[in-house]
């Protein structure tokens, strides 16, 4: 599209429409359009989109931009500004000191909220769920049951219950988060809380989840799989998919950019960490697991498998 139609499509006034130059120069240098032809008038320049902005389209089923909104809520970035407070006295986030509750019981307590994290993460589990069983189809060929833990809203539980019509799955994660869901003949939804008691299954799945916790809290989570593992042996697993943070200094590239800034997104809104493998391997140690196994895929995520 030429910067002349965006101009006159755009919802704007007369009075900006100078500045949407200026706007699409930041987003080309950035990725989010292509220019393609060089001209000396502006208005001419016509613009593409790149693999970038079709994440943010609005029919694309693949879109990301829920993600986005809900990332670019004050709720999620007011934090930020509290930081040097929270290193000055002993409360547990800079989430809690901005909003007076952590994270998930704000969550809670704020459906609007509520409803946006959710969609968030479901957006993101849209992009990758399909890719990654494709990838990693034998990491659930075979199992019974599954349950995924702290699962959202089910995005990830709903392709595998596709892809697996002999496997039950069943979506777990707090009442205000999966209360009035439907679910399908091999796929249900409970409502409970982790550090309690997690519905019995002979693989459990738990995807961004230990990321959110302290090395204690975690080992309280692996303890509670451990128990609701229907198998002991070694056909019984925890399937995490996280990052493995990678802190080695030759491999400083992009991603472990990407990796280090979730380190920090988990530093400021709760009390968790990106944790490297000899970090993974203590926790999974601590919580008693004997074996592992750690497939990177996708970039930025690995698949953790341990067993009992
Ligand atoms: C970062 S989200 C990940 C959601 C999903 N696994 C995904 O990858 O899209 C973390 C999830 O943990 C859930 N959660 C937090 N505390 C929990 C608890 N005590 N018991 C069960 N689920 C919990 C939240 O409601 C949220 O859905
Ligand atoms: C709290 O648990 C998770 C948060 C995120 C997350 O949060 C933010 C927050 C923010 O202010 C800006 C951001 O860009 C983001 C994110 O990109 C982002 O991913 C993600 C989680 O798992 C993937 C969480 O568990």
């Amino acid at each position: 599209m030429s910067l002349s139609k965006l101009i006159s499509s755009l919802p704007i006034h007369p009075s900006k429409s100078p500045y949407i130059y200026r706007l699409m120069r930041i987003m080309t240098h950035s990725g989010f359009f292509s220019q393609q032809s060089v001209t000396d008038n502006e208005l001419e320049i016509e613009y593409m989109l790149t693999d970038a902005s079709r994440l943010l389209l609005k029919g694309n089923p693949m879109s990301v931009t829920p993600f986005v909104q809900a990332m670019l809520d004050p709720v999620l970035t007011n934090p930020w500004h509290q930081m040097s407070t929270w290193l000055k006295n002993e409360d547990s986030s800079a989430f809690e000191i901005t909003h007076g509750r952590y994270f998930w019981d704000y969550a809670a307590h704020d459906p609007i909220f509520n409803r946006l994290f959710n969609e968030s993460m479901a957006s993101d589990a849209r992009l990758v769920s399909d890719l990654l069983i494709d990838k990693c189809k034998g990491v659930f060929d075979g199992l019974e049951s599954l349950v995924d833990v702290a699962g959202g809203t089910g995005t990830m539980a709903k392709t595998l219950s596709k892809s697996f019509p002999q496997m039950e799955c069943i979506v777990f994660d707090l009442p205000h988060v999966v209360d009035g869901l439907q679910g399908s003949h091999n796929l249900s939804y409970v409502g409970g809380d982790m550090f309690q008691e997690i519905p019995q299954a002979h693989a459990i799945l738990l995807k961004w989840i230990l990321h959110d916790w302290n090395d204690e809290q975690c080992v309280k989570i692996l303890k509670k799989c451990k128990e609701s593992l229907k198998n002991k042996g070694k056909d019984g697993k925890v399937i995490i998919i996280e990052m493995v943070l990678d802190n080695e200094k030759e491999n400083v590239n992009e991603s472990v950019e990407t990796q280090l800034f979730f380190d920090m997104l988990m530093m400021i809104l709760v009390v968790g960490k990106e944790r490297n493998k000899r970090e993974w391997i203590n926790l999974i140690s601590s919580a008693g697991f004997t074996d592992y196994k750690i497939t990177p895929i996708l970039g930025l995520r690995s698949i953790i498998e341990i067993y009992p």
